[in-house]
């Protein structure tokens, strides 16, 4: 039985500019289950990172909080393990090292041979234990991001926090880590919130897409809830009625409902308005 464990409730956020307050997130109110997959999806600058970095305690709310099994989050912590888009991997590490300095702490006054029995796992868990002495300069992109997860569940959280973990892949290694993340999550049962700009992903791994509105003041949009058996199959759900129903109802949600203004620069503003001067010109001639 999932229990409620991840919650944030009312919480918003103003930066300082030097223009005054910028409210970037306003009354975000989310209910996680233990386990669940969720996405978060909106446009570009909505607000999807700052929701991550405060769940991850980088960021303090200015209203509302959050709260992960009873306690309050304030500061970053083991529990909850973030994955950025780009590895960061320490480049004069092993991809060992990079795994072990993750858990050095959690593991401390543990034997040398549980601590590479546990790292080895991890790196297992990911399919990449035939790369763990090479530096993160000798393998791929693809690579270097299956090993940021492996260092990520190494530290065993409670949530895993993604942002855009696969944005810099090319289709096909994206297409691998996704099943990756699947089979992992299926084994693991972690609780997961990832950031994503891909609909058909963020169908395919998510049990709820969270669908945020534009900003400023951005806040929860719609909910809707992925009902699809696991494990998911990404070619049988090509042709599935209800996979592409979902799909629809995002795609829906970010092009209409949440249509984005793009701002017109201001280089066209000029031309326009010479523009429209010359018409007056010409009108009045
Ligand atoms: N430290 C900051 N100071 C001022 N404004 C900020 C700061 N951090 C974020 N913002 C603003 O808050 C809003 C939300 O930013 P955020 O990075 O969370 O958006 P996002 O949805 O993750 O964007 P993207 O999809 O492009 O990564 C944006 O308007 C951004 O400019």
């Amino acid at each position: 039985m999932m229990s409620k464990h991840l919650e944030l409730t009312q919480v918003g956020i103003d930066f300082p500019t030097p223009k005054g307050a910028f409210t970037a997130l306003q009354e975000v109110n989310l209910r996680i289950n233990k386990g669940e997959f969720i996405s978060l999806i909106g446009h570009s600058g909505c607000g999807k990172s700052t929701v991550l970095n405060i769940v991850a305690g980088l960021l303090n709310a200015t209203r509302g909080g959050v709260i992960l099994d009873g306690a309050e989050v304030t500061q970053p912590g083991p529990e909850r393990a973030v994955v950025f888009q780009n590895h960061s991997l320490l480049p004069w590490l092993s991809v060992y090292k990079n795994v072990e300095l993750a858990v050095k702490q959690t593991l401390r006054g543990k034997p040398k041979k549980q601590i590479r029995e546990w790292v080895m796992h991890n790196l297992e868990l990911v399919h990449m234990t035939h790369a763990s002495d090479k530096l993160p300069a000798e393998i791929s992109g693809g690579m270097k991001q299956r090993v940021g997860i492996a260092r990520a569940l190494a530290m065993e959280p409670k949530v895993l926090l993604m942002d855009e973990p696969f944005g810099a892949l090319d289709a096909l290694t994206r297409a691998h880590l996704q099943d990756s993340v699947m089979e992992i999550h299926a084994q693991l049962g972690n609780t997961v919130i990832m950031i994503t700009h891909d609909v058909d992903e963020a169908v395919l791994l998510s049990d709820r897409i969270v669908m945020m509105t534009n900003g400023p003041a951005a806040t929860v949009g719609e909910v809707l809830p992925i009902e699809l058996a696991r494990p998911r199959d990404r070619l049988a759900l090509a042709d599935n009625p209800t996979y592409n129903h979902y799909r629809h109802q995002v795609l829906t949600f970010l092009y209409e409902k949440q249509k984005k203004i793009e701002p017109v620069n201001a280089k066209q503003t000029a031309a326009n308005k010479a523009c429209s001067a010359k018409g007056k010109k010409i009108d009045a001639a």
